[in-house]
């Protein structure tokens, strides 16, 4: 399956590099688009060698090509998960991917847990899902210090666009981004994102927390880069399972 970029950042970058390198399986690598690429000609460029297309570059790129990608017939990853904050982008998401037979997904990123709180919230739509995000203030963009923000899923993906991808995917994945809570906060000494991620659901009580190094920039946390590698070769396996299991584990 060949795979093309939609930005080179730390993302996009490091992606690049694992592609070339053959460390995802079932891949190789399609074209690579930055910031400077003449806008009118990415399209072209990411479909016209590429099976699947990695959205890496930010909320306005996924709005501007995410559909025009999945209508073209091509799979799109989307870590850009605050633009889906937007319902017309979702459905417009939605609405492509059908015209063009091609599918969209979007990695769980920088958190996890998220197959047993979906599993969990089927029992009880009404779960109480929060999620509580610890930065330093350069990543999360704020000069201040403590708690810096409370609210819904929708209204975090708003307030720090760069930043809360990770809390429209929680909610989308749950109980929606309306009712999953965000609790961000600003510590200038940690020296690792934490996101904790707690539920009370009709089937039991979950709190995970994920202590996340960050790429060379700060601000992403690098397993975002292996949660896309591990989409990426889902994709390319068409729903055979790329996980080796140990001999006698269940299928
Ligand atoms: N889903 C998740 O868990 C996470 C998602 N993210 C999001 O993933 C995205 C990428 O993150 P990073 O690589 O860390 O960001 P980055 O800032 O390092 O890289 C983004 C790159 O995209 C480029 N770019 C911007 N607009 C473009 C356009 N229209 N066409 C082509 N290139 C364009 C920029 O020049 C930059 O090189 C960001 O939106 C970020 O918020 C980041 C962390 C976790
Ligand atoms: O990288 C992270 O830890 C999460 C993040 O920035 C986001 O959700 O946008």
């Amino acid at each position: 399956m060949r795979v093309s970029l939609l930005g080179t950042g730390g993302i996009g970058g490091t992606l690049r590099e694992l592609l070339a390198a053959g460390r995802v399986a079932g891949c190789v690598t399609g074209a690579a688009v930055g910031s400077r690429f003449p806008a009118g000609a990415v399209v072209e460029e990411l479909t016209g060698s590429g099976d699947v297309v990695v959205e890496a570059a930010g909320g306005a790129a996924v709005r501007a090509y995410g559909a025009q990608v999945l209508a073209a017939g091509r799979d799109l990853v989307v870590c850009s998960a605050g633009a889906l904050a937007d319902d017309a982008v979702h459905a417009e998401l939605d609405a492509a991917a059908l015209a063009g037979g091609a599918r969209w997904t979007v990695p769980p990123g920088a958190i996890g847990g998220l197959d047993l709180l979906a599993a969990a919230i089927r029992a009880d739509g009404a779960a109480d899902v929060t999620l509580t995000t610890v930065k330093t203030p350069g990543a999360l963009g704020v000069p201040d210090v403590g708690v810096v923000f409370a609210g819904t899923a929708r209204e975090a993906a708003l307030r720090f666009p760069k930043t809360a991808n990770v809390a429209v995917t929680l909610g989308l994945a749950t109980t929606g981004i309306d009712r999953v809570r965000v609790v961000v906060t600003a510590d200038p000494a940690a020296r690792r994102t934490r996101h904790e991620i707690t539920a009370r659901t009709a089937v039991g009580e979950y709190r995970f927390a994920l202590l996340n190094d960050t790429l060379p920039a700060g601000r992403t946390s690098a397993i975002t880069v292996w949660s896309v590698v591990r989409a990426l070769e889902e994709l390319a396996a068409r729903g055979r399972t790329p996980i080796s299991l140990k001999k006698g584990a269940p299928s």
